[in-house]
């Protein structure tokens, strides 16, 4: 299959690997100064740039026709009006705040999780999201659909940067840390105990695999889909 990688960072160069590692030719390695054209070389595009360039790399990938798989985080709020323009022009995307199987296995026992302490309002939800200090944005992009996990099992309504807990709220913290590629912690607290569960990724490998394997699962879908579908989970 031939790979165009959208944003040449640290995701773009270990996806670099991993692709070619499983037979697969790199025909464009674009960043922010080069043309975006190049694009329509490949049978399909692999996204992971910044916040600020995410969308016009998705509509422009779009109106080309050419299918994307994206991982950059920080566009949660235009999801609609891009799968708007995935539908008009009969495209294929897959997004994912988080491509590592790891942690959309955490996802669904995220979720499981949530749904079992319902019944039990002695309990405070609180989580904690640990990265590097390049990142741009905050919190993570797998902190919030996980906080999207609890928010749709639970009495929780909305979730909030900070550490203070309140009701109805879940307390995102945001900690940047050299070097690190991506802890998620999610605690429930009562006075007696905790209960805890723990993600974490110890290189960047996990994600650009999963990125990889979206991007082959992809090429003859139609359709927004989330790596929820890719996996079959
Ligand atoms: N979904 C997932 O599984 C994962 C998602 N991510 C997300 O992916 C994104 C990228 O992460 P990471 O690789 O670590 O970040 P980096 O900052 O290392 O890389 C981003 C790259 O994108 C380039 N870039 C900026 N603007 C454009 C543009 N218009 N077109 C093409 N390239 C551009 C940057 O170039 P320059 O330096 O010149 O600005 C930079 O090289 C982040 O949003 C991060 O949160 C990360 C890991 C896993
Ligand atoms: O920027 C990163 O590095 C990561 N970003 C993603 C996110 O925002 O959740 C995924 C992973 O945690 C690494």
């Amino acid at each position: 299959m031939k790979i165009a990688l959208l944003g040449y960072g640290k995701m773009g160069k270990v996806i670099d690997a991993i692709a070619q590692s499983r037979g697969h030719e790199i025909v464009a390695r674009i960043g922010r100064n080069d043309d975006i054209n190049q694009v329509s070389k490949a049978h399909v595009v692999i996204e992971f740039s910044t916040p600020d360039s995410v969308l016009n790399n998705i509509n422009t990938c779009i109106d080309l026709g050419v299918p994307i798989v994206c991982g950059t985080t920080g566009w949660n709020d235009e999801l609609s009006n891009v799968s708007y323009h995935v539908q008009e022009k009969k495209c294929g995307l897959v997004y994912a705040s988080n491509f590592s199987l790891g942690v959309n296995l955490f996802f669904e026992l995220n979720k499981k999780l949530a749904r079992m302490m319902q019944k039990f309002d002695q309990y405070q939800v609180s989580m904690q999201e640990i990265h590097h200090t390049q990142k741009l944005d905050a919190p993570s992009g797998t902190a919030i659909t996980l906080a999207e996990g609890i928010i749709s099992n639970t009495n929780v309504q909305s979730w909030e940067l900070g550490s203070e807990p309140q009701d109805h709220i879940l307390p995102i913290e945001a900690l940047r840390e050299e070097d690190v590629k991506g802890t998620h912690i999610i605690n429930y607290d009562s006075e007696v105990d905790q209960i805890q569960i723990k993600h974490t990724a110890h290189s960047r490998n996990g994600f650009a695999l999963g990125a990889v394997i979206a991007a082959e699962w992809l090429m003859d879908k139609k359709g927004v889909f989330t790596m929820k579908d890719v996996l079959g989970l």
